[in-house]
Formats: C-alpha cells, structure tokens, sequence
C-alpha cells in the first residue's frame, strides 16, 4: 500500500509541466479531465507489479502502461538485453541480424503473417495496414467498429474509443469531412448490422478494421460466430480482413487471438507487448499482400527508427519469458482470483458493478447491464468510476484514470498483491 498518501511532488511537477508540454501530458489518456480533473501522479520508478511516485508512494499497478508491461516493471531479462543491445549502438539504418531473428519469431507465434515490416507504433502499424489494402484491392472505403481504437491516425478517429472516448471526442477535430467519408462504422458483436452494412457498401471496401477482443471501451469479447461471421462476409465482398492486435497478441496466449478463435485475417497489426516496453509496431500478412509493400510493390511504408536494435532486443527478450510453460495460466488464475475478490466486495457493499474478464485483463464498469458493445459500456457511470478510480490511488493501486481502459496483470503480480488489491476495492467501495 502507499507509504503517504501526499502527492506534493506530483502536484509540482504537473503545474510545472502545464506550461511546458501541452495539457501537461504526452497522451491524452494520461490526464485526470475526464475523471473529475487533479495532477497525474508522475512515477519514479518502477518495479515488477508496483510503481513509486516522486513522493515516494508505493502502487500496486494494473495500468502496465496501457498492456505492454505484461512481464512487470524493469524485468531482469529484458533489462539484460537491452543493456547488451545498446553496448553495440542504439541505432544504425542498416539492416542487422536481431531484426530478422525477431521477425522469425513473430512469424513462428503468428502463422498467418508469410512476411512482416516493423515500426515504431501501433498507430504505424494499423495505419499502413489500410494502405496496403487499399493498394491491393484497389478500393478505398475502410470499416471499423464502433468504439474500437485502432491509434491516431486520421482515419482511425472516427468513432474512436479509449483515450478520444474517454475525453468526448470519439471524431477528432481536424479530419477532414472528405476523410470520415472513407470510414464506415458498425456496432461491435452485431453481424446484421455488418452483414447490412457490407450489402450495401461492400464492393467499394478495402478493408474490416477489427479487434478480435476488444481491449478499448474495456475487454469484450467477440460473441461466439461474430469473428467467423466477419471474415465470411469480408471475403465474400473481396476486401481484407485486418486484425488490429496490438493489445491482443501475447495478452491472452503465446501468439494472437486470431488462434484462440482459430479465424485466420489476411493482415495483422502489432505492437505494445511486442516491445517489452520500447516503442514498437509490426505489421503482416500473407505473402502475396505484402509484396505490394516498397521496395517490392507501390505502396510506401517508411522509418528511420523501425527495426532499432533496442526495440528487436528487449522484444525478443520478452517473448522468451512469455514463452516459459505455465505464464499465461498464472496470468488466468491471478485474474480469477481478482475477478472473485470483486464481485464480493460489490455485493458486500451493495455496489453495481458488470465485470468482463479475460485472462490477465478485466474490466469493472459501473453498470447493471451486461456490455457486448461501445453502447454498452457508455452506460458505465463515469462520475462514479472517477471516485472509484481515486479511492483506489489513495489506497495504494494505479488504474487507468478512464472507465474504458482495462486493468493488465503482469508476471510479477503475486496472490499476495492480488490480496492487497482485494482489500483495497473493499475499502473504496464502502467509501464511493
Ligand atoms: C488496439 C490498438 N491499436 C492501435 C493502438 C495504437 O498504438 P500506439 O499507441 O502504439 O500508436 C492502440 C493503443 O494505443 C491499440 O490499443
Ligand atoms: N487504450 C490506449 C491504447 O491501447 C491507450 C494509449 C494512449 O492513448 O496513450
């Protein structure tokens, strides 16, 4: 738990930032607007499952900056590597030989990706994605879901959940109206509605932009034939498939979440966990696709950063752990655990909670009614969720400040934290 519940420092360092960086903040997700306003808490340190603040506060933390940290804060492996990688050069512009290691692993975890390119995000990675679907099937309209995000770039912001969701601005000011054209938006889980959509629309369609579990208005989950459904229709339209993985692969399984569900897409973005931590997007598919990819086809993907050996180390490192028999069981009982710890303590004190849960990832919403879609998860009361959110912090636990965001385990997380954290939703909830 905390050591002291004064966050002067953080207070400090906010004001201080306010005037220097834009809202005071590198993502929009970061700042507390939409949980009733106050100074983030600037960390220190991390380690394993906790974080210290600058005011020397201890959290157990669930936020594992937004899924990446899936191996716990500065793991000693991943730490290794990167000392190792970096002693050689951090970056060179040329090719070199962990770029291919690690494209040989990723490809062996995920087989649907005959051939990948690496970025440096996420946002990249979708991004090109749309391209090379569009230089491929020589259309132009692209199809999301409803409150999925799939990063920043313009075309992504539409409809938008996480952070734009979060702050009420799921369509971005400055897309343009000719660009929200390209985009088409669908409920999630609902195939009469995409079957309806794909009838009227889909020969001008490129591509299906899905999240095969949702991880951004919270962890949902694909209704049983809702991904089979997806894909069916897609093909029989002629566009592609893209599954946005980047909170999914290695979340759930080793590998992706197109082979929990055994659906193979025609494209697949990563990023986040593939990391281990540093700035990291990949993109794949089958081979015939990608080769529309410069320097072999027109479509053109570039970055001076991608491929970085740091990147390609601490990614590898961290799939080596990932890989270690029983890491994703410990992850599903450490998450049962958590799950069980909650539901009492919201009917102990009488609160209304819907809990979704998969594995190592949950999210509690503060609504009665069950959420399968962007609507459903709108219902969660966010005042209440802000308080929630804040009662946590004092009581030593870091969430994501936002009622769309999910809670990561890690490795390091211990039944001894999941305790501590149990003990900790009692306190807030009898408080809220
Ligand atoms: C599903 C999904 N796609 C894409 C992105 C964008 O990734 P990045 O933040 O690395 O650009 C995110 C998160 O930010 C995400 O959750
Ligand atoms: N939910 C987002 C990505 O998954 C959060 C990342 C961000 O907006 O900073």
């Amino acid at each position: 738990m905390s050591t002291s519940s004064t966050r002067k420092q953080s207070d400090v360092l906010y004001e201080e930032a306010q005037t220097h960086i834009v809202g005071g903040v590198n993502s929009p997700s970061r700042s507390f607007k939409a949980i009733g306003g106050g100074a983030p808490v600037y960390m220190e340190r991390g380690e394993g499952a906790y974080f210290y603040d600058v005011d020397g506060n201890r959290y157990i933390d669930y936020l594992a900056a937004y899924g990446p940290i899936i191996t716990g804060h500065a793991h000693p492996h991943i730490h290794r590597a990167l000392m190792e990688a970096s002693s050689k050069g951090l970056l060179y512009g040329t090719p070199h030989a962990l770029e291919v290691d690690f494209a040989k692993k990723l490809k062996a975890a995920i087989p649907s990706m005959d051939k990948v390119r690496f970025t440096n995000s996420g946002t990249e990675a979708v991004m090109t994605t749309i391209r090379v679907s569009r230089a491929y099937t020589g259309r132009e309209l692209v199809v999301k879901f409803s409150g999925c995000y799939h990063g920043h770039s313009d075309l992504m912001l539409i409809a938008a959940g996480s952070g734009p969701a979060t702050l009420g601005s799921p369509d971005s000011a400055g897309v343009t109206r000719a660009t929200a054209k390209e985009v088409i938006t669908v409920p999630f889980n609902d195939v009469e509605a995409f079957r309806n959509m794909m009838n009227e629309w889909g020969e001008q369609v490129a591509c299906v932009l899905v999240e095969p579990i949702v991880g951004n208005f919270g962890i949902v989950e694909p209704k049983p034939g809702f991904l089979q459904a997806v894909n069916d229709i897609t093909h029989e339209h002629g566009a592609l498939v893209i599954y946005d993985e980047v909170i999914t692969a290695f979340r759930f399984t080793y590998g992706s979440a197109q082979q929990v569900y055994g659906i193979e897409p025609d494209m697949t973005a990563l990023g986040k966990v593939i990391g281990g931590g540093l700035p990291i997007g990949a993109y794949g598919g089958k081979a015939e696709i990608m080769e529309t990819v410069a320097p072999l086809g027109p479509a053109y993907q570039a970055g001076t950063m991608a491929g970085n050996p740091a990147s390609m180390a601490t990614g590898i490192a961290c799939l080596e752990v990932l890989e270690q028999p029983g890491v994703y069981e410990k992850l599903d009982a450490l998450g049962a655990r958590l799950e069980a710890g909650i539901r009492e303590a919201a009917n102990t004190h009488g609160v209304t909670i819907t809990l979704n849960r998969l594995k190592g990832a949950l999210t509690v919403y503060f609504t009665d009614e069950i959420v399968t879609d962007y609507d459903g998860a709108e219902k969660s009361d966010g005042e209440v969720f802000g308080r929630f959110f804040k009662l946590m912090l004092e009581n030593g636990v870091n969430l994501a400040p936002s009622k769309y965001e999910a809670w990561f385990l890690t490795t390091e997380h211990t039944e001894q934290d999941i305790d501590e954290t149990i003990a900790a939703v009692n306190r807030a909830f009898a408080e809220l």
